[in-house]
């Protein structure tokens, strides 16, 4: 149990750790939608985005879990740069 939880809290630290980078990304994307007043909310992109992280499943048994985990990750970016953007 111990072994396995410490794997558990150090794939956490990683996965952290990339979407503090994805967010990071998202700061540069705010910056692209002000400069170019557009809206936060890309419907055909989240559809790209939710396709291809499908795609990036191996295996099916984890599929539901990881699109919802996902659609959590958009609803979160979309409400941040409504926070930033004062919306
Ligand atoms: C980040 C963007 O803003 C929104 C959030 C997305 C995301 O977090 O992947 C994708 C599309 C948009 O609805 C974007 O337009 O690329």
């Amino acid at each position: 149990m111990e072994q396995a939880r410490r794997q558990i809290d150090e794939l956490d630290q990683q996965i952290v750790a990339l979407l503090e980078k994805r967010m990071k990304v998202v700061e540069q994307v705010i910056a692209i939608k002000q400069a170019q007043t557009r809206e936060i909310l890309d419907s055909e992109r989240e559809e790209k985005v939710m396709e291809k992280v499908t795609n990036h499943v191996k295996h099916p048994q984890y599929r539901p879990c990881i699109q919802s985990i996902y659609e959590e990750i958009l609803k979160c970016s979309k409400e941040y740069q409504a926070s930033k953007m004062g919306k």
